[in-house]
């Protein structure tokens, strides 16, 4: 595949993929979701490959969800293939990161927010930059991602800080992400990727069986979010067509104050 949005580099055991859109903060559109499940899956096939790092290009963000200009009413592109009639293929995407038998890293250099925070979530380890920012931001823009987005977050950070994530949809700085227990390091921004290869070469000295089998046991726990996932992608194919979730969406393109109010009636 012809790669755009994504950059794919295979060294050492290690395969890295960027999100290379810094211009919209790594936004993704159905194209960089595609891409990411191609190079996911050639890493999948790849058995020199022993651990997987996803990271976004340049230093401002990791991923700051869909593309909030490559949406319309159907969705996010017309062109998006399945995804649930959402015009994205992130049910597939999440469930390549969950299925890919081996540990996927989340560098997170900078901003992680809306889809690209459940990017970091799904991911079996989180390693933070200092400057990282992590937050929820559905609600504020029309849009909610009520499968591996909230069950599985809860599952992380606990049901009352996952509600207060989603609900408030505030930004937490990495330490705050570290408390909550939704990183598992946060290091200087200029040693993010040193730390990172420190972590994928102890990685690399274990058994690829024994890590592929504790990620399948890990992952059955929570196997019964897939179904949540397909409600809620459903369910939310359903509601980019309406007004509310439109004025989420036009509000953040036009840079203005939201109004939910006309909603509550
Ligand atoms: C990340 C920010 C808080 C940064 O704010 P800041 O003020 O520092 O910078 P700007 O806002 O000026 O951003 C710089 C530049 O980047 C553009 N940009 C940033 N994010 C996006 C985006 N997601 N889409 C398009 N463009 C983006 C921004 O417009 C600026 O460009 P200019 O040309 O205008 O200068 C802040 O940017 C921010 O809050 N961004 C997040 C926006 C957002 O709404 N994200 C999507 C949330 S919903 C979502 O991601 C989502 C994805 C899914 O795949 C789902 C799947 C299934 C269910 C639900 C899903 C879902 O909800």
């Amino acid at each position: 595949m012809e790669l755009m949005d994504v950059l794919y580099d295979k060294q050492s055991g290690i395969a890295k993929i960027t999100i290379n859109r810094p211009k919209v903060y790594n936004a993704f559109r159905a194209r960089t979701v595609q891409e990411l499940i191609w190079a996911l899956r050639d890493a999948w096939d790849d058995n020199t490959i022993g651990v997987v790092v996803l990271t976004g290009a340049g230093d401002k963000a990791f991923c700051t969800g869909g593309d909030q200009k490559a949406r319309t009413s159907d969705g996010y592109d017309s062109s998006g293939g399945l995804g649930g009639g959402i015009g994205l293929e992130v049910e597939t995407l999440h469930a390549t990161i969950r299925n890919i038998p081996k540990p996927v890293i989340a560098a997170v250099n900078g901003y992680a927010i809306g889809g690209g925070h459940v990017l970091h979530v799904i991911c079996d380890l989180t390693i933070a930059s200092d400057h990282a920012k992590f937050g929820q931001i559905g609600p504020k823009v029309g849009s909610y991602d009520a499968g591996y987005g909230s069950a599985y977050l809860a599952r992380i950070v606990g049901e009352k800080k996952a509600r207060e994530i989603w609900y408030l949809c505030e930004q937490y700085t990495a330490q705050e992400a570290l408390a909550m227990g939704l990183v598992n390091k946060v290091v200087p921004h200029e040693r993010l990727y040193d730390e990172v290869d420190e972590w994928c070469e102890k990685i690399l000295q274990k058994s690829p069986t024994a890590l592929k089998m504790l990620k399948y046991s890990f992952n059955a726990d929570t196997a019964h979010i897939e179904g949540i996932s397909q409600l809620a992608m459903g369910s939310l194919a359903m509601y980019y067509g309406t007004e509310e979730a439109l004025e989420g969406r036009d509000a953040f393109a036009e840079k203005r104050e939201v109004n939910f109010r006309k909603f509550r009636t």
